[in-house]
Order: C-alpha cells, then structure tokens, then sequence
C-alpha cells in the first residue's frame, strides 16, 4: 500500500506550470495537484498529495525469465522494458534502483552519469559482465552482480553442439539440402576421437567442456594461467602453456572472460604458431579474436574451420566476410539460450539485486569484497564501531582538510586469515570522507574515493595473546601530519589518535589522544579540556539544559584530581553556538570541540 503525504510548492510570481519532472519519485508514485491563487501575495499555492510508493523500481532491460521476475515483484516495482535504445535507457535510469542486463545491453559510464546517483545496483543474468562499466559502476558506488554458475553448463553444451556440429558440417549440409542439393561427399567431416582439445580458460564452462570432451575420447589439455592444477588433474587434464596448447591441439575451444589481458590475444602472431588444418570453437567473447586475423587464417588454411556463437559487434553486420565463411559455423549468442538456464539466471540475479537493495552484501558481486553471513553479523558493530572512529577523527582535524596519511591499527587475537579486514577499512574511509565532502562512501566506491583524493589508508595488526572469540578487542585511527582542534587528541608522536572498542554490542570511545575515556558512541559528543574542579558537571549540564539540549551521559577522565580533566558529554541534539560559546566561557574550560557522530 503505497504512503500518502501532502507536500506544497509556492511559485512565485506569475503561472506555474504543472508539468514538472518530479524525478525523484518512481513511475508508480501518483500526483494529485490542485491549485489555488493567493492574490494578495501574487503567489500560486500547488498543494500536490504525492503518493509516495517505498518499493524501490527495477529496470528490466532484457528479457528475463518469469521465476526472477516474479521474485523481483515480491519486493519492488519492475518495469519491464527491452529493445530501448542507449538515450531511452539514459533517461529512464533516473527514474531506477535497480538495472538488470544481459549481453545486449551496453551499461556505460554515461548511464551512470545521468543515473544521478539513484541507482544502486546492476544486476548482469549471466556470467560476462564486459558490457559494464565496472569503474564507472565503482566510482558511483553502484554494485554490480551477477549470476554466475547459472548457465555454466548451457554453455558448456553449447561449445561441445559447436565442435560436433563443425567435425561433421551440420549447418553447412543442412542449408544445402534445404536449397535442394544432395552433396554427399561435399561434406565429408572430421573425427574427434583421439584427437587433441585445448581448452582455452579452465573456469567453470571450460572445465564442463573439458569433462563432455574427454567423453567423447578426446584428448584434453588446458591453458589458465590462475586454474589450480589439482582441479584439472582431477579431471584428467594437463595445464599447459598458452604456446604448448595452441600448437599441439587439432581443436581450440575459447573459455576465457574478455579483458583488456585477453582481448584480442588469438591474433595473426598466434594464429600463424597452431598446426596448419586447426578447428576453432568460441562461446566465450569475439574480442578475444582478431576477428580480421581469423578470416586470413581461414582463407590460408591455417584454420580449417571456425564456429562462433560470440562477435566482437553484436549482432555482426550483415555483410561481414567472417560469417559468411563457408567454413564458418555461426550462432547469435545463444550458449546461455536454455529454458533450464535462463530461469536459473533470472532467479541468480533476482535474488543478488533483491538482497542489494535491501542492503545486504551479495555473494555474487563483481566490484565490492563479498563475505560470507556469519562473517558479516560478527562484524557489524565493529562496522558500526569504523565509521564512527573515522568520522570523530577527521572531525577533530583543524580546518577539516589536508588529510592524507591515517594509519588503523587492529588489536585483536586472531590472525590475518581469521579476520577480514576490507569491510572495517570501507567504513573507516566512509566516515573520514563523508565529513569532509559531498561524496557518498560504500563498501563499492571507499577504495576507489580514497585514492582519488589522495588518501593513503595503512593497516597494522596487533596480534593479542588469549582466546580469539571476539573478533577485534580495539581499534585505533590515526591521522598524520595535521593539526588538531583539540589538543588533548594530538598523540605523543604527534598524530590525532582515537581508539575505540565493542562493549554489549555497542560502539565505545576508550581513548582521545593519549586521554582513556569510556563512553558510547551514540548520538553526538562534546569534549572539553578543563582544569578538574567541582561544579564543572553542573555548570554545562545546566547550560545545555537551559539551551534544550538533552545530555545522554556525562564522564569525566583525569589525570589526578584537581589537574588536567577531558569531559565526554553525549547530546541527543545538536547545542546551538551560543550554548557552545558560553560552555567556551566557563573559566576552567579550557577547550572545547562538538563532534557529529
Ligand atoms: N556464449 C554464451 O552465451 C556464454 C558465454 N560465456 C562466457 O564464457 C566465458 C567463461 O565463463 P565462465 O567459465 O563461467 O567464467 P569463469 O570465470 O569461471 O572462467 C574463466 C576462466 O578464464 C581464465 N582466464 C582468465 N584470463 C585468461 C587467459 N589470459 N588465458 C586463459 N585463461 C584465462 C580464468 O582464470 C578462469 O578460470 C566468459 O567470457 C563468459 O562471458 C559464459 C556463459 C554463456
Ligand atoms: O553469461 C554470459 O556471459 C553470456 O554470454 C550469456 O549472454 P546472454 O545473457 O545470453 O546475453
């Protein structure tokens, strides 16, 4: 049910036009406008009673199955609209949490762009995520998923179709029979048996393509340069080098994703190292072929035959001289075309963009470190914990700028393996950043946000003695080479350092400077540096009290009594900078500093 609430715009001076773009609002939310004319102030009056819909709105842009889409109604408005053109696709973005995509969709750096900053996450309904913009996605800390395992074994079947269908010229001597001819001995085909496979990128589909060759008595050897070996001994594979593979294989199968790294690699230079007479397979990307290099090898023999699911352009034009090879097999991407498939990939992505917009961690992002939920939940309040320290500690950075150089520390009794550190890290970033800036920190962009402004996060771990049950016992920020608004804050070695432990769940303060304070991280803090003498308590509690400032907790750290004293007050609201001023004005205060939490 969506939530009703009245807004009014005033419109000064002359006639307002109705039509405005409320691009905040999603294409379901409803506008009622009425409007009336105060004529004595010359002002128009729209009262507009906007039904505000909270569900969030996805965008199908390619066909999805309809168990994904059904999953994705559950929880959001979805707005299925294929075949939009790249402006369509820029202007409804906008309007949009959530994108979904296959292959045909190109998600570039302008779509994020003119998203401004409303989308959230990109879910891809398949495994190549080369028609994203992933630094682009990263830099609006917009996640991108997707569905990986899904469709492995679609396009596994797919490659092992194409290899048999080439040995033996199914397409060739379909389409001549169909023109009326009987060509017997025109298409006399290949045997696969006890003949060598390179399999080219040993990951998911390649090892199925692997398994389904050996199957058929082929012999099969790999090339990955990152696939454990003991994985493809297992299925009586040899991994080889990329030269062994390519000159010792009668067939070539390609299983690697595109990158910058593979784009491009079977060229002329590799193609003229195979053995004269070699079939080529490729469900993986045409930008792995240089597709004009492949035509030369066909036209010299080199490579006797080809079948391609995949072109550099999609689809390929229709005069390009590479399809209509006769030794050319061809088909429109449709390894991953599978009813099993495409239902299991809709729900893959439905369940990973869901679980996104609900804030959860995927496990199948592309662009953010994923860990796994039991991890998270012991995690969360040092989260919490991280973005406070870094938050309190920018604050307390004279001018508020120049960071560059912050050190974390990590006290804790587990060791590296044990404690993944990556989530602490973003909310740290996120806290130190977001103070200081218009930007918006998350786990996707704080790396990326960090070192475009040019700062350097270090990380040092205390190993502790005792029982590792407990994930972290403190953590500590630093931040080097500024000065501070609060002296007490500044370090013995000069940095502004705080310190911070979980207690009952709960984010604490234990330490400002080299000054032990105990107080929960909640609300927002006062500091204050005073001479310690009775009636100091009093003497702010009551100011705050005439300002309307409700105090969460008082705590008082001295050195000895009547010396040097840090008074911690938490407030529920923010005290107005009269109240600052005359807290300023007490005579034993000495310095004060108000931090937002
Ligand atoms: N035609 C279609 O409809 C489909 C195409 N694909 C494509 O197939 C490819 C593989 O998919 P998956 O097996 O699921 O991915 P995967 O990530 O499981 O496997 C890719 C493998 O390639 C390896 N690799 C990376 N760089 C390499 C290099 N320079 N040389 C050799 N190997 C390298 C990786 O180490 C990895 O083991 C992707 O490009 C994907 O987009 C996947 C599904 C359907
Ligand atoms: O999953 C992949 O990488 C594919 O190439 C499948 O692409 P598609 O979803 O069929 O457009």
């Amino acid at each position: 049910m969506a939530a009703a609430s009245s807004w009014y715009f005033m419109v000064t001076p002359t006639k307002p036009s109705l039509s405005w773009k409320l691009s905040f609002l999603s294409p379901l939310t409803t506008v009622n406008v009425t409007r009336r004319q105060n004529r004595t102030a010359k002002r128009f009056v729209v009262f507009a009673t906007v039904f505000l819909d909270p569900k969030p709105t996805v965008l199908v842009a390619e066909k999805l199955g309809e168990a994904g889409l059904e999953l994705l109604k559950t929880f959001a408005n979805v707005d299925c609209s294929y075949n939009l053109d790249h402006e369509e696709l820029c202007t409804k973005i906008s309007l949009c949490d959530a994108l979904i995509v296959r292959s045909g969709t190109k998600v570039t750096r302008e779509v994020f762009e003119r998203s401004g900053g409303r989308l959230k996450v990109v879910g891809r309904a398949g495994v190549g995520i080369d028609n994203v913009d992933l630094s682009a996605a990263t830099e609006h800390g917009c996640l991108v998923v997707n569905a990986p395992t899904a469709n492995t074994i679609a396009a596994a079947e797919h490659g092992i179709a194409l290899l048999t269908a080439m040995a033996r010229n199914i397409a060739q001597a379909d389409a001549s029979i169909k023109s009326g001819k009987w060509q017997r001995s025109k298409y006399v085909g290949v045997s696969l048996v006890g003949k060598t496979l390179a399999v080219m990128g040993f990951g998911k589909v390649g090892s199925e393509v692997a398994r389904r060759a050996k199957g058929l008595g082929m012999h099969v050897i790999a090339h990955d340069p990152y696939a454990p070996a003991d994985r493809a001994r297992a299925i009586g594979v040899d991994l080889v080098s990329f030269e062994e593979a390519i000159s010792t294989a009668d067939f070539i199968s390609l299983h690697m994703p595109l990158t910058p790294a593979t784009s491009k690699m079977f060229n002329d230079e590799s193609f003229s190292q195979m053995k004269k007479g070699v079939r080529i397979v490729n469900v993986a990307r045409g930008g792995v072929i240089d597709e004009e290099a492949l035509v030369r090898a066909l036209d010299s023999g080199t490579v006797a035959q080809a079948a391609l699911d995949v072109f550099t352009e999609e689809p390929p034009s229709k005069d390009s001289k590479l399809v209509l090879h006769e030794n050319v097999t061809v088909t429109p991407h449709l390894g991953a075309s599978t009813t099993e498939a495409q239902e299991g990939v809709a729900i893959e992505v439905a369940e990973a963009v869901v679980g996104a917009l609900k804030g959860q961690l995927a496990a199948t992002a592309v662009n953010a470190p994923m860990l796994p939920a039991e991890i998270l939940s012991e995690l969360a309040p040092f989260v919490t914990l991280s973005e406070k320290l870094g938050r309190l500690a920018v604050q307390l950075v004279a001018g508020g700028r120049g960071v560059q150089s912050v050190k974390v520390t990590y006290a804790s009794a587990r060791g590296p393996d044990d404690l993944d550190t990556r989530l602490l890290r973003a909310m740290i970033t996120k806290g130190l950043i977001e103070p200081i800036s218009s930007v918006f920190i998350n786990l996707v962009n704080a790396d990326f946000s960090a070192k475009q402004r040019g700062l350097r996060i270090t990380e040092e771990r205390i190993l502790l003695d005792g029982s590792p049950e407990n994930p972290l016992e403190f953590i500590q920020v630093q931040i080097a080479n500024v000065e501070s608004k609060f002296s007490i804050a500044m370090s013995d070695s000069g940095e502004i350092k705080v310190e911070g432990r979980v207690k009952d769940g709960k984010p604490h303060l234990t330490k400002v400077g080299s000054f032990g304070v105990d107080v929960s991280m909640e609300g927002s803090l006062i500091l204050c540096r005073q001479v310690d003498q009775p009636g100091m308590v009093g003497s702010v509690g009551s100011i705050l009290g005439e300002e309307n400032v409700n105090v969460s907790f008082m705590s008082v750290g001295r050195i000895a009594p009547r010396k040097q004293a840090v008074m911690t007050i938490g407030v529920d609201e923010e005290p107005s900078k009269e109240a600052l001023r005359r807290i300023r004005e007490i005579p034993a205060a000495e310095e004060i500093v108000f931090l937002k939490l």
